[in-house]
């Protein structure tokens, strides 16, 4: 738990130390208020240095204040907190301070450092003000002195952006004023302090500070291209355009005048639905750590170097692409010189992508390129700490290749399948290590999407599953842990997702139309361009698996075979729903509907009235391809198969691109409630068949009145 007060961490003859907690909230403020009202009646204290505790300065404000997830702070709170402590009391002081930074300083931690008459770091403190994040913004007067310190040009890129900025960027942006070896950085912030006390060093009242601020006419033009840009990037959401106002209010007329506007402004924000959700998706992130039965262990996770990739042929190659540019020594295995060599130049391939578009050089290219060995045997396997299996969907192949990986392979290794159709036990029913079997899946889009599916058995072993943790996030992945079932738990969302968008799609809605209607609603993708990306040929074995697997509530589409036969492969050929140029910008074809999608629907025999969904709505379409997805999530949860539903939030978030701001799949659903997802999942059912049926999750929190979420009572974090 965060301390409540600020502390007084030492005194010597002329300066005091004082302490910040880990968290800044009311209390603290007040604590803090008290202690150097306190200080500064002193006559033999000359200045003051304001610092963190063990080598953290501040993480910023308690964000359960926000999102009216606790206490309700009032506008003159809020006020009072920024103009009478943090710019009458602080910034006004009769006496120096200094603020000497080390490890985080973000939001309002690093508003009280802004505050300060001078700033010391170390060169890998971290600084930045987080709060738009939040979906609020600086509360405690960062609209109004970050740019007077680094400028109008840098400081929006920092707010806008929830940038953060290590010591060493932030003395070149003159953030900070100087940088310190952190066992050294007291006595410099003291120092710093006293000559400021002898004016042997400028005391600087950052509010009021103008030289770094661009003249009115450009300051005006770079708040409007802000603008623009904001609007463009989030459209659904208000926050950074108020943040955008209450900056350019303290450049046109008056910074103090401003710091009002500001904590007006926090004060409306805080109570936004925005805020809630993107405070939930704060909390969300950090919750998947927390492992029932796990994270208490402490268990720390064991180093993993080498990799071997066995089979597979396109999923393989992207994997391996993934690992060797974040420097893991990766095997290929296959099982012929033909497929092997094909591997390799796809991962060659992959590589020149990278470089083509800007995301690596010719030389880590060439590095990356040397971490890379591809093998037609088990030889080099003595030394591989990891092995990801992703062939071809026959149990006896599978079950043949972990027998020999128990044979081959070192004691500590992980072995994992990329199975979709069988289960872990039965994959690893011809070894005696089923410990050391789980299963790793990366998202739709294995390269792009910054998430990751941890799945393990009842026989998976904590230490694995906490390797498979450590691994995951080194590949700057967000992992999130379900138990083993048939299928892959996350991507059966999201296949149905897609499935979804198809069926409208053959019942008359146009692609593009509901391409537009997913993006509008926030989707960082319409479901086509997803389909594209993926491309048809491995769309459709991923779907063909799940139809197979679940044909009662899946939805056997034609279309992507229609298309196939005319040479459309998606975003590869250049040809999918979408045109792409030689830059691989997409376009919308104009002969898709009346060439392709018109004979997928006769095909496909659809027997409803095809009119009834060209009448639909965007909000109608939104619902009718995110329900069914929403309906897959919940069965995942009444299965007990992932720990909380926020995973879901999580995984849905960064796996699929759903909007960060409405706090995922499962939480986005309290903005309605069970009883109309329910009504209108069974409406749909009746008109278009069982693919739409509601789950015995839905039809209980239905009949019961209450929210689709569910929690869990683990409270530890840290794994
Ligand atoms: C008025 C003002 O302008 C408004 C603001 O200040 S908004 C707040 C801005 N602050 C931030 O964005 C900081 C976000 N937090 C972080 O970056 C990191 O948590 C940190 C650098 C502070 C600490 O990192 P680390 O040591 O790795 O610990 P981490 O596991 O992330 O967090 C520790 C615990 O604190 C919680 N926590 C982190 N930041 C929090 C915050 N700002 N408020 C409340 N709880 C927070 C975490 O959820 C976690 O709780 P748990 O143990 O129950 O899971």
């Amino acid at each position: 738990m965060p301390r409540k007060t600020a502390v007084e961490i030492g005194a010597d003859a002329t300066s005091f130390f004082l302490s910040l907690s880990c968290f800044v909230t009311f209390l603290v403020i007040l604590s803090l208020k008290e202690n150097i009202e306190g200080v500064l009646s002193r006559d033999d204290v000359k200045a003051i240095v304001i610092t963190g505790l063990n080598g953290k300065f501040s993480g910023g404000f308690d964000v359960t204040v926000f999102g009216g997830i606790q206490g309700k702070k009032t506008k003159k709170e809020l006020g009072f907190m920024s103009i009478q402590f943090v710019t009458d009391t602080l910034e006004a002081a009769k006496k120096p301070l200094v603020a000497a930074i080390d490890g985080p300083a973000f939001g309002g931690g690093l508003e009280i450092a802004l505050a300060c008459h001078a700033r010391i770091s170390t060169s890998s403190a971290q600084l930045g003000l987080t709060e738009l994040q939040y979906g609020i913004l600086p509360g405690l007067g960062g609209t109004q002195r970050l740019p007077r310190l680094v400028g109008l040009q840098k400081a929006l890129e920092m707010i806008l952006m929830s940038k953060r900025v290590n010591g060493k960027e932030a003395l070149r942006l003159s953030l900070v004023d100087a940088i310190s070896p952190a066992d050294k950085l007291l006595k410099v912030a003291r120092q710093w302090s006293l000559d400021i006390f002898e004016c042997r060093r400028p005391w600087v009242l950052s509010l009021y500070k103008t030289d770094k601020l661009e003249p009115m006419g450009e300051a005006k033009a770079i708040l409007n291209s802000a603008r623009i840009q904001a609007q463009r990037q989030n459209p659904n959401v208000m926050h950074p355009l108020v943040c955008i106002d209450v900056i350019e209010q303290g450049i046109v007329s008056d910074p103090r005048n401003a710091l009002w506007k500001e904590a007006e402004a926090l004060q409306e924000l805080r109570q936004s639905s925005t805020c809630r959700s993107l405070v939930h998706t704060f909390f969300s992130q950090r919750q998947i750590f927390k492992i029932p039965g796990i994270s208490l262990m402490n268990l720390q996770p064991r180093k993993i170097s080498k990799v071997a990739i066995i089979g597979g042929g396109l999923m393989s190659s992207e994997i391996a692409t993934m690992l060797i540019l974040r420097n893991y020594q990766v095997i290929l295995k296959e099982k012929n010189e033909k497929n092997l060599s094909e591997e390799i130049s796809r991962a060659k391939e992959n590589l020149q992508n990278q470089v083509k578009h800007g995301k690596a050089t010719q030389n880590d290219l060439e590095k990356a390129f040397s971490l890379l060995s591809g093998v037609l045997d088990y030889d080099n396997f003595k030394e591989v700490d990891l092995v990801i299996e992703t062939e071809t969907e026959s149990l006896s192949l599978k079950q043949e290749i972990f027998a020999e990986l128990e044979k081959w392979c070192p004691q500590h290794c992980i072995f994992t399948s990329n199975s979709s159709t069988f289960s872990l036990r039965s994959v690893g029913e011809r070894t005696k290590c089923q410990n050391r079997i789980a299963r790793v899946h990366f998202c739709l889009l294995p390269a792009g999407m910054p998430f990751m599916e941890i799945v393990r058995t009842e026989g998976t072993s904590p230490q694995v599953t906490v390797d498979l943790i450590d691994f995951g996030r080194k590949l700057r992945k967000t992992p999130i842990v379900v138990i083993d079932r048939k299928g892959c738990t996350v991507n059966d969302m999201f296949v149905t997702y897609l499935l979804a968008a198809i069926l409208l799609s053959e019942r008359g809605v146009e692609v593009y139309k509901i391409d537009q209607a997913l993006e509008s609603f926030g989707m960082q993708f319409g479901p086509f361009r997803i389909i594209d990306m993926i491309g048809f040929q491995a769309f459709v074995a991923i779907s063909k698996m799940f139809v197979e697997r679940i044909p009662d509530r899946s939805y056997k589409s034609i279309l992507l075979s229609v298309l196939q036969h005319h040479e459309r492969q998606g975003r590869c050929n250049g040809k999918g729903f979408y045109k792409y140029d030689n830059c691989g910008k997409a376009y919308p074809d104009p002969e898709l509907n009346n060439k392709y999608i018109k004979k997928a629907g006769n095909l496909s025999n659809v027997t409803v009235d095809a009119a009834k969904p060209t009448k639909l709505s965007d909000t109608e379409i939104v619902e009718m391809i995110l329900f069914p997805a929403l309906n897959e999530a919940c069965r995942i949860i009444f299965e007990g198969i992932v720990i909380r539903s926020s995973d879901l939030d999580v995984a849905s978030v960064l796996g699929i691109g759903f909007p960060t701001y409405r706090g995922g799949i499962i939480y986005w659903s309290n903005s309605f409630g069970s009883k109309y997802v329910h009504s209108r999942l069974e409406k749909w059912s009746e008109e278009y068949g069982d693919f739409f049926k509601p789950c015995d999750y839905i039809l209980q929190k239905s009949a019961e009145g209450i929210s689709l979420e569910k929690e869990t009572n683990e409270t530890k974090s840290k794994l």
